[in-house]
């Protein structure tokens, strides 16, 4: 190697990886509905994200655009760098997809519905498909129509893994499942990204969420409206504060706090919620009617998730 060659190795840095999946401006109408409202989403290596939001905020969407079927109206969807859309069959064999209601034929079994599913995903390694049923505890010669509604949640993670996919695409995947085999679920999901893949966990369980995700982000209408690890988005909770104080105080000083929410005054009891930045300014206005007894807390990842749901309501 000359020395020009040492000095290219030595100051060059390693290119950025592609990421697993990226969502750039994405929307999806379906008739006058607006499912998507420019949805912006990355997903690197080795991350699970959370995705959570109400009823009808367009996560079932965001994964049907991710999986090729759905076009998006505009904006661009990809999984490690090939178009969701137009390079539809590469991104079957990378990604694995866990609906929360499986539909798979009745009549067939679990093996049976795996060497279907092959030519879609690029091959399946019978020996992965072997190991993750007998860790769900799962029989695959049961036939779908006589497996129970757990039982056909744990073929459907089956055959999500089988092929060793790069990135999971999770929607509800735990509905159904016993708590132990949710919990290897769980262990199941935190080896794919150990192993430098990635997940995308949609939910309504927050526990699980707050658990299992490394970044959550918050869909509403169509529009991701939070974002951050679970330590952020709790940092940014408001506060409840409650307090008794010495002096009567008017019900318009505590409304009139910038983001001051829930406030009631009752004989010598007040009580309100507000954001962290607003915390300093509470204090001072309450220190000045003499304060006597005092609660303060902060809300969980739950509690704050659900105010952005009401929020943007
Ligand atoms: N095929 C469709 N035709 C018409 N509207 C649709 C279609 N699919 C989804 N929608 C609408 O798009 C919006 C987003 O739906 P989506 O299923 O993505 O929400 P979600 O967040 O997954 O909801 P949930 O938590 O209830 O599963 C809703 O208003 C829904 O009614």
């Amino acid at each position: 190697m000359t020395t020009m060659d040492q000095s290219r190795v030595s100051t060059s840095r390693p290119a950025p990886r592609t990421p697993d999946v990226s969502l750039r401006g994405v929307a999806r109408r379906f008739g006058d509905v607006v499912a998507l409202d420019g949805v912006d989403l990355t997903l690197g290596p080795g991350e699970v994200v959370g995705f959570v939001g109400p009823n009808g905020s367009g996560k079932t969407t965001t994964v049907r655009v991710l999986l090729g079927l759905l076009r998006p109206t505009s904006g661009r969807a990809t999984v490690r760098g090939w178009d969701c859309w137009q390079q539809s069959q590469q991104v079957h064999h990378l990604v694995g997809y866990v609906p929360a209601e499986p539909g798979l034929d009745p009549r067939l079994t679990g093996w049976q519905v795996m060497r279907r599913s092959r030519r879609l995903r690029g091959g399946t390694d019978d020996g992965r498909a072997e190991e993750v049923a007998r860790r769900l505890d799962l029989d695959l010669g049961v036939r779908v129509g006589d497996a129970s509604r757990g039982t056909r949640q744990k073929l459907a993670v089956v055959l999500a893994l089988a092929h060793r996919p790069a990135v999971l695409l999770l929607d509800e995947p735990t509905t159904g499942l016993d708590p132990v085999s949710q919990r290897e679920f769980h262990r199941l999901v935190g080896e794919q990204t150990a192993a430098g893949g990635s997940a995308l966990l949609c939910s309504h369980v927050l526990s699980e969420v707050e658990q299992t995700a490394d970044r959550v982000v918050v869909l509403r209408a169509g529009q991701v409206v939070a974002e951050g690890t679970p330590a952020q988005l709790r940092a940014r909770s408001p506060f409840r504060v409650r307090a008794r104080l010495g002096t009567s105080m008017p019900y318009e000083l505590l409304r009139d706090l910038p983001g001051a929410a829930d406030v009631r005054v009752e004989g010598d009891w007040v009580q309100c919620a507000v954001p962290p930045a607003a915390l300093p300014a509470l204090c001072a206005r309450l220190a000045e009617h003499g304060v006597l007894d005092l609660e303060c807390g902060q809300d969980d990842l739950e509690q704050s998730v659900l105010a952005w749901y009401r929020e943007h309501r």
